[in-house]
């Protein structure tokens, strides 16, 4: 089994290309418009996996744009699509700059989570920093349950 892509519903095709792409740095590798079904497809790989996105073997992004408008809400059980960036704070502040909220500052170095225009929570990780888990059980006596 191969993980192919996360689809996530966006309100705005334009508006999430302009923060996928233009602001986060995503690629393009390919877009299906669908009339009958009145929607369009577009896959979208980080940089360092376009070319074997291209080849169908790397994870994407899937967007899907309805083109007629519907509410997009609840959706709690999602989290967040997590992507390892070469500097976190260079890519923070561009983000900012250009109106992306930040919900979580890199303040550690380390991780930092950021919103799409859509509100899809999306977590920049410092590449070659360890994930910054706070064990909430770490002060615990190691009870060997874990
Ligand atoms: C191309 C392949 O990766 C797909 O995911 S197509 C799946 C298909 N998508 C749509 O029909 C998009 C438009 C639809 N109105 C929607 O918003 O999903 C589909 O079966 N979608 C249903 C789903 O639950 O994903
Ligand atoms: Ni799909």
């Amino acid at each position: 089994m191969q993980y192919l892509h996360t689809m996530v519903r966006v309100s705005d095709l334009d508006e999430s290309l302009r923060f996928y792409c233009d602001l986060l740095g995503l690629k393009e590798i390919s877009r299906k418009e669908v009339e009958k079904g009145r929607f369009t497809l577009v896959f979208l790989a980080a940089p360092e996996d376009e070319q074997r996105a291209r080849e169908d073997r790397a994870p994407m992004i899937e967007l899907t744009w309805n083109w007629d408008p519907e509410e997009y809400a609840g959706g709690r059980n999602f989290g967040h699509l997590a992507y390892g960036v070469d500097d976190i704070y260079e890519l923070c502040q561009h983000l900012q700059d250009n109106g992306v909220t930040i919900n979580r500052p890199p303040r550690d170095g380390r991780m930092a989570f950021v919103r799409s225009p859509d509100g899809i929570s999306i977590e920049l990780l410092q590449k070659d920093e360890p994930l910054p888990i706070r064990e909430p059980w770490a002060s615990m006596e190691n009870t060997g349950s874990w």
